[in-house]
């Protein structure tokens, strides 16, 4: 039973076969620079094979889609597709779970594209060029928000008037929501919590970054917002800014309102901060004194910090754990130990020798023995539990 994941962003195609319950996949791969003159992309098989996708022109989101699955068909011995599962950014007030894919919730998915300009036109693409290409297999849409519709109402309302939210869905909604279910399901087993009683606070640091709070199982509360740019500091996203900043930076410089969204979505960030969004480059040129990059990283860190001590009101005591994941998390030991130095009043300790020993592929716990609260490391698997959940939907699991 093959299930490829497709997770089409603004200008890549990520995909991954999987194979039944495996959560290692059989293939996956990237294609890049979509929309550009350049796109390009690999298939990476299981033996560490890598192979070159070219993609024809125009390379938008189905060009990328077919190079990547014609090679993927050729390869002898990988399954064929028999369920396709879409990670697909903003729910809405729509989705609180996987959905199977109709013509019907695909124009809801649209619809959803001004709460999430960078992600749903994308998500509606890879839909629609996997359709063009399998049309007669089940496809299944799985929402970054599905996991944050158990947040309560002091949690999602804004104070604003009401009839926004009536008229308009106005509200936190929070993403990443597939990644925080994930790792914070491998803590709970790890450190052999009862699934019913925990509380955990999770930090997902990739390109996008969120922290959410997890009350027994369920989000209590999430750094995102009504749209992925609300909270943290990211690659090239502000995260939380004054609001009235839109007005200031109008008047002060004639940008209009577009290009303003523009530079706090994609020019901002590490990015606005160290001029480069990457954070091992960052952490490079810190090394060498860069003094922007020091900033950039006291910044990311010092904002963490205060979100994830911010997020303890929504647990109702103490974390028993905080779980590091994404990219970032996985791979930094600079940026956990800066993040875990700064929430000494929440009781977090590092133990240095083990924080500078795990990354990726070792999930492990980087606070000292016997001691509470726990931190961990926990890589995610974003495309596997989208598998998971295509395949539990269509009733094959
Ligand atoms: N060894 C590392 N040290 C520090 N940062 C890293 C390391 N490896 C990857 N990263 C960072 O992870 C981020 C990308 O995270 P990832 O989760 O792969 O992104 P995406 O959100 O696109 O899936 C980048 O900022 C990259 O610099
Ligand atoms: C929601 C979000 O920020 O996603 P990504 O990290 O893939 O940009
Ligand atoms: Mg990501």
């Amino acid at each position: 039973m093959g299930v490829l994941v497709i997770n089409c962003g603004s200008s890549s195609v990520k995909f991954a076969l999987f194979s039944a319950s495996n959560p290692h996949p059989v293939a996956h791969g990237i294609v890049e620079r979509l929309l550009g003159p350049h796109a390009s992309g690999e298939l990476r098989l299981p033996d560490g094979t890598t192979l070159p996708l070219s993609v024809a022109e125009p390379g938008d989101h189905q060009a990328g889609l077919r190079a990547a699955l014609d090679t993927l068909r050729a390869q002898p011995g990988l399954e064929s597709v028999e369920a396709i599962g879409h990670r697909i950014v903003h729910g809405g007030q729509d989705f609180a779970a996987p959905t199977r894919i109709t013509p019907e919730v695909l124009a809801t998915i649209r619809g959803l594209a001004s709460l999430a300009p960078v992600h749903a036109i994308p998500n509606a693409l890879g839909i629609e060029a996997a359709t063009a290409l399998f049309p007669d297999v089940p496809q299944v849409a799985v929402f970054d928000t599905a996991f944050h519709q158990s947040i309560e109402p002091r949690v999602y309302r804004y104070a604003i008037p009401e009839e926004l939210y009536q008229d308009y869905g106005i509200r936190r909604y929070g993403f990443h929501g597939t990644s925080h279910a994930w790792v914070a399901a491998r803590a709970v087993e790890q450190l052999g919590l009862p699934q019913d009683q925990h509380r955990l606070l999770t930090a997902h640091l990739g390109n996008g970054c969120s922290a959410t709070a997890v009350l027994h199982g369920h989000s209590a509360d999430t750094s995102m917002g009504l749209t992925p740019l609300e909270g943290l500091v990211m690659g090239t996203r502000s995260g939380n800014v004054d609001p009235n900043l839109h007005l200031f930076l109008h008047q002060q410089t004639g940008m209009s309102l577009e290009e303003i969204t523009a530079l706090l979505n994609q020019k901002s960030g590490l990015a606005g901060l160290a001029g480069v969004t990457d954070m091992r480059q960052i952490a490079e040129k810190d090394a060498q004194g860069d003094p922007s990059a020091h900033l950039a990283i006291e910044v990311f860190t010092f904002r963490l910090a205060r979100e994830l001590a911010g997020l303890c009101a929504a647990l109702g005591g103490p974390p028993d754990a905080l779980v590091f994941t994404g990219g970032i998390g996985e791979n930094s030991a600079r940026i956990r130990r800066d993040t875990v130095a700064q929430l000494g009043a929440l009781g977090f300790k590092l133990h240095p020798a083990a924080n500078d020993i795990h990354g990726r592929e070792s999930a492990g716990c980087i606070s000292p023995p016997g001691t509470a609260p726990a931190v961990l490391v926990v890589p995610t698997n974003e495309e596997f539990a989208i598998a998971s959940a295509t395949l539990q939907l269509i009733g094959l699991a």
